[in-house]
């Protein structure tokens, strides 16, 4: 079997402005067809490593390939290749949806057809509305048709969903899912750490520019931060254990105790609960729910 190949290898990477180091030795690869999410709370370097990655801004040190360049030296034939969806498009919207992913359609050699992306996004009811009369969550759509309608082969998502509603959300999953199952490389910034767990094969958690825990999303900070806990109340203490076999230790608590423990619980850690301990419990508040 031949290795999966890379479509972006990120290797030490670093962005300084002024004395503050925005992105501090960063490294990290994502195979064709992978999904990564490069997860962190409010000024982490998320967006920074994105930019370069796209192009858009240039680096400070290190090594950075996409699809086989330097985004810094890339020509207009990588970029097509490439399928960008900013944090905010800053987009007035003078224009129609349809005319909007129609003039980008016909920017890349091989597009997608206007109106099937158009429903993809679940915007059939508004291609002939004026994109700046448009619901926040509605142009934030608009904005992702844009990043696929070139059919790119890696597509850059940062923060995508914010400001849908839970349907929109779920929708959009799909739509992801649609775009991985066609071979689609995608980087993916969210909040959201649900998202990032339905939609990602692997993460990496950024914390003040540096990478603090990377893998695949079920495994993400180690055997032990994953160990199962039983918790529950015995003469009004809150009780817990860590273990491999939480049916024995409830088996053998009902067995002591003489019947239901008070207060029982069984509690696998999330991606949630270990980015928490990961980034250190000071960033909580800007957890989902509450993105930039
Ligand atoms: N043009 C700039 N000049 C100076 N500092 C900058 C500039 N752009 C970003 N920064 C700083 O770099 C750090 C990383 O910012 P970045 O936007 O990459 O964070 P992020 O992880 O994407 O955050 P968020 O989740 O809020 O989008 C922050 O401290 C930010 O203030």
């Amino acid at each position: 079997m031949t290795p999966p190949e890379t479509v972006v290898s990120v290797h030490e990477l670093t962005k300084i402005y002024g004395s503050v180091a925005a992105v501090d030795g960063v490294s990290f690869e994502i195979a064709r067809g992978e999904t990564f999410a490069l997860l962190g709370p409010n000024g982490a370097g998320k967006s920074t490593t994105i930019e370069i990655l796209e192009g858009y801004r240039r680096r400070t040190g290190g090594e950075v390939r996409v699809l086989g360049a330097d985004p810094s030296h890339a020509d207009l034939a990588w970029k097509a290749r490439l399928g960008i969806v900013l944090q905010s498009s800053g987009e007035q919207g003078a224009v129609t949806v349809r005319e909007q992913l129609s003039h980008f359609a016909s920017l890349y050699p091989h597009p997608r057809d206007v109106d099937e992306v158009i429903a993809a996004v679940g915007l059939e009811h508004k291609a002939g509305a004026l994109i700046r009369t448009l619901s926040g969550g509605q142009r934030r759509r608009v904005d992702v048709g844009v990043g696929i309608i070139g059919r790119p082969e890696l597509l850059f998502l940062d923060e995508p969903t914010t400001g849908f509603n839970p349907e929109a959300r779920r929708q959009f999953w799909d739509l992801v899912r649609t775009l991985q199952d066609e071979g689609t490389s995608i980087l993916l910034t969210t909040h959201y750490l649900d998202e990032a767990s339905q939609l990602s094969d692997r993460a990496g958690i950024i914390a003040a520019g540096r990478m603090v825990g990377i893998g695949p999303v079920g495994e993400i900070g180690g055997r032990d931060a994953r160990t199962p806990i039983v918790r529950w109340t015995e003469q009004g203490d809150v009780r817990e254990e860590r273990t491999d076999s939480p049916a024995a230790v409830v088996a053998h608590l009902i067995q002591r105790l003489g019947g239901e423990p008070e207060g029982l619980e069984v509690i696998r850690p999330s991606l949630e609960d270990v980015y928490l301990d990961l980034v250190g419990r000071e960033h909580a508040d800007e957890l989902s729910g509450a993105p930039s």
